[in-house]
């Protein structure tokens, strides 16, 4: 990752969410769709304790609907409000002012009841570890382009309200916090999804442990995209076919690993073997 993060900036990164969330009635937390879990950070729940929160599984596009489905169910069971959205299309977005306003109606209604004519907006704070989408998700709710975007990992910069509509402020600079990086588990699925940059992990290691996966929870998604009639046992086998089937080979004919695991990687995060999630709930 662009950020490094060492514990003196966890430790501030902490304190600087903890500073914005003075100014804020809600929580937008970011999460990516395909790893609900993998994509939160670990303190989260203590950093936001009583703060009003809706949970966004975002990249929804790119996940598994039916699983994106169970998600929400599992949160709203644990009385945690989440909507699916693709901030990039800016499908779902229009339902995040409404049900921000239904969560803190209460709050505003009392302002009212206390005589206050005009009661201010409500203000909002989005808040995710590096590349969930937060500046695009900020970009799509203030319905032109102004928090900065990229590709690469960690591109969000400093402090600005932006209108939403009438009814509500967003702080145009998210909280952006860490990933559980001691979690082996955790860091293959974050570089499996493109959420960190391939020099982090090993690529071999990474694609060992999406084909595993893709193997197990996708096995015909698996052999359709490579042709493959059963899917080997063994995990270097399944590299080799891979290889000789999309010509990863090195001079002498050999099967390219590392060529193997980037091809297999880019293809899965391009979509290329469908709409994929990496977690269910209560795994
Ligand atoms: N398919 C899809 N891609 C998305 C979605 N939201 C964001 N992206 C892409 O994900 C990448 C990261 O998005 P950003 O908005 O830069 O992420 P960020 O959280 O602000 O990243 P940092 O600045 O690193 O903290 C970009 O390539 C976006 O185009 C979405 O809902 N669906």
């Amino acid at each position: 990752m662009t950020i490094q993060w060492f514990p003196g900036h966890m430790a501030k990164a902490k304190r600087e969410v903890q500073e914005k969330l003075k100014f804020i009635d809600i929580v937008f937390e970011l999460v990516d769709a395909r790893i609900p879990t993998s994509s939160r950070n670990p303190m989260i729940d203590e950093i936001l304790v009583n703060k009003p929160r809706i949970m966004l599984l975002n990249k929804a596009d790119m996940a598994d609907e039916e699983i994106t489905q169970q998600w929400i169910a599992f949160f709203q069971k644990r009385h945690i409000k989440a909507l699916a959205i693709d901030s990039q299309a800016g499908t779902g977005v229009k339902q995040i002012v409404a049900a921000a306003k239904e969560m803190l109606k209460p709050k505003f209604e009392k302002m009212v009841a206390k005589g206050i004519k005009n009661p201010r907006a409500m203000r909002a704070l989005i808040v995710g570890i590096p590349n969930v989408g937060k500046s695009t998700l900020i970009n799509r709710l203030a319905g032109k382009h102004i928090a900065k975007t990229g590709d690469k990992p960690g591109v969000t910069k400093a402090q600005q309200w932006i209108k939403v509509g009438k009814e509500m402020e967003l702080l145009d600079t998210p909280g952006i916090l860490w990933p559980k990086f001691e979690d082996e588990e955790v860091g293959l699925k974050l570089a499996t999804t493109g959420a960190i940059k391939d020099t982090i992990l090993n690529l071999q290691d990474v694609a060992v442990y999406a084909l595993n996966f893709l193997k197990q929870h996708y096995p015909d998604r698996l052999k359709e995209r490579y042709s493959l009639t059963e899917i080997p046992e063994d995990i270097a086998a399944l590299f080799d076919e891979i290889g000789r089937r999309r010509g990863c080979l090195m001079s002498g004919g050999l099967v390219d690993y590392d060529k193997v695991a980037e091809l297999v990687l880019r293809e899965i995060r391009t979509e290329k073997l469908g709409r994929l999630s990496f977690e269910k709930p209560n795994e």
